[in-house]
C-alpha cells in the first residue's frame, strides 16, 4: 500500500514552532522507508500522526490514495510496534499476539480456534514456535520484539510502522533481527516506516530514508542519494564523518585557513565560508607542500592524521598513502570532493536536490 503525506503539521502547547512542520512524502508501496534524524527532529510524532494516535492540525494522510487522517487508529489498519515493546506483562505471548483480534468487533472477530490458529502461525513465522505460554519476562529482548512484532501484525495490516525498534537490544542481535526484519517486510509484502536516528540501520534496511529535523524533511530520497548529493551541511554530516575546514571564498575559490590545502573551485560571493569532505576524499600529496602528517590510527584504507599547517595541527581523517604512511613530510591537502558551505547552506550548488517534501524511491 502506498501512502501519501501532505503538509502535516502538529503544534503543541509550550513549544514555539510546530513539532511536525509542513511535512509531505511519498512512500512507495511495498517500500521500506526510514525516518531518520536526530533526538527532537519530530520522527515519532510524524509517525504517531500517520497512525492515528496524535492529533495534526494540518495537512492529509493517504494510503493508497484514500484519505484516512480523519479515520479513528483501529480503522486504519496499520500495525504500530513501539521502542519499549508495551507487550502486556500479566499477558502469555499467545494472549499478547492474539489480543487485537480478540478486541475486534462481535462481527469481524475469529472465533477462539481462529485466533489460536493465527498465534501459533505467527509464533512460527516468528521464529518463537512453543513460546506461547510464556509471559513476556520469561523472555529475551530480541524475543520479546519479535513478540510485539507478531502481535502488531495479528490483524493483517500491510503497513507497518516501527518506532526505535531495536533501541534496547544489543548489538549482535540488533543486525541479526534487522536482517530478518527485512526478509519478513518482503515476504509479507509490507509497506514498512522505521524510526531510527542510526543511520546504519537506516542505510542497511530501507529502499528511502527521510532524514528530518526541526520537525521538517531536510532530504528524502534513496539511501545512496543521501550519500551522494546531500541537499545541505547537515545532510552531509549526519549520513557520514566528514571533516570541516575553515576558509574563505575569493575570486570563485575556497582557500582554507590552513596554507597546506590546495584551493577548491567554489561558486557564491566572497567571504568567510567551510568545506566539508569525507575521509575518502581526502588525499596527502607527499613532496607537494609544506605540512606534515603523523598516522595516529589507521582504519582499513583511512587513516586519522595530525596534520600540522604553518601554525596550526588539526585532526583529520585521510587515506593513508601508499608505503609507510606513518609520517607523511613536506604534504600538500588534496580536498578537492569537498563542498562549500555557509551558514547552513552549500554555496554555488548545482547538483543538489531541493529539500523537503522529495518523493521517496519506489523499490528497486
Ligand atoms: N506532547 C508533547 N508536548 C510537548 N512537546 C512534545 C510533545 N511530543 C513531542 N514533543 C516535542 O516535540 C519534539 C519532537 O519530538 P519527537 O519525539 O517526535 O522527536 P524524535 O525525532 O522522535 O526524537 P527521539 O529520537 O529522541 O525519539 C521534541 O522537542 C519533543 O520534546
Amino acid at each position: 500500500m502506498s501512502l501519501r503525506l501532505e503538509h502535516l503539521t502538529r503544534r503543541v502547547a509550550r513549544h514555539g514552532r510546530p513539532i511536525v512542520d509542513d511535512v509531505s512524502l511519498e512512500v512507495a508501496d511495498g517500500s521500506f522507508t526510514a525516518l531518520l534524524g536526530p533526538s527532537g527532529a519530530g520522527k515519532t510524532s510524524l509517525l504517531r500522526i500517520i497512525a492515528g494516535l496524535d492529533a495534526h492540525c494540518d495537512g492529509r494522510v493517504f494510503i493508497n490514495a484514500q484519505r484516512v487522517d480523519m479515520m479513528e487508529a483501529r480503522s486504519r489498519n496499520i500495525g504500530f510496534v513501539f521502542q519499549n515493546y508495551a507487550l502486556f506483562d500479566h499477558m502469555t505471548v499467545a494472549r499478547n499476539i492474539g489480543f487485537g483480534l480478540s478486541i475486534r468487533p462481535r462481527a469481524l472477530r475469529p472465533d477462539r480456534a481462529g485466533i489460536a490458529a493465527r498465534v501459533e502461525e505467527l509464533l512460527e513465522l516468528m521464529h518463537l514456535p512453543g513460546m506461547g505460554g510464556r509471559y513476556p519476562h520469561e523472555l529475551s529482548g530480541g524475543q520479546r520484539q519479535r513478540v510485539a512484532l507478531a502481535r502488531a501484525l495479528a490483524t493483517g495490516p500491510r503497513v507497518l510502522l516501527l518506532d526505535e525498534p531495536f533501541g534496547a537490544l544489543d548489538p549482535l542481535v540488533r543486525r541479526r533481527i534487522r536482517g530478518w526484519l527485512r526478509d519478513l517486510h518482503d515476504r509479507l509484502g509490507l509497506t514498512t516506516i522505521l524510526v531510527t536516528h542510526d543511520r546504519h540501520e537506516a542505510c542497511e534496511l530501507a529502499d528511502a530514508i527521510a532524514l528530518m529535523r526541526d520537525g521538517r524533511i531536510v532530504q528524502a530520497g534513496s539511501p545512496q542519494q543521501l550519500l551522494d548529493t546531500p541537499a545541505t551541511p547537515f545532510a552531509m554530516e549526519f549520513m557520514g564523518e566528514v571533516t570541516r575546514l575553515a576558509g574563505r571564498v575569493v575570486g570563485g575559490r575556497f582557500i582554507a585557513d590552513l596554507p597546506d590545502v590546495r584551493p577548491v573551485m567554489a561558486g557564491g560571493p566572497d567571504g568567510v565560508a567551510e568545506l566539508l569532505v569525507r575521509a575518502g576524499d581526502v588525499r596527502l600529496l607527499p613532496g607537494q607542500g609544506a605540512a606534515t602528517a603523523w598516522l595516529r590510527q589507521a582504519h582499513g584504507p583511512i587513516g586519522t592524521f595530525d596534520v600540522m599547517s604553518g601554525p596550526d595541527t588539526i585532526r583529520l581523517d585521510a587515506v593513508i598513502p601508499p608505503g609507510d604512511g606513518r609520517i607523511v613530510v613536506n604534504c600538500a591537502l588534496d580536498v578537492s570532493a569537498g563542498r562549500v558551505a555557509r551558514d547552513g547552506q552549500w554555496l554555488g550548488a548545482t547538483d543538489v536536490p531541493a529539500p523537503s517534501g522529495s518523493a521517496c524511491v519506489a523499490r528497486a
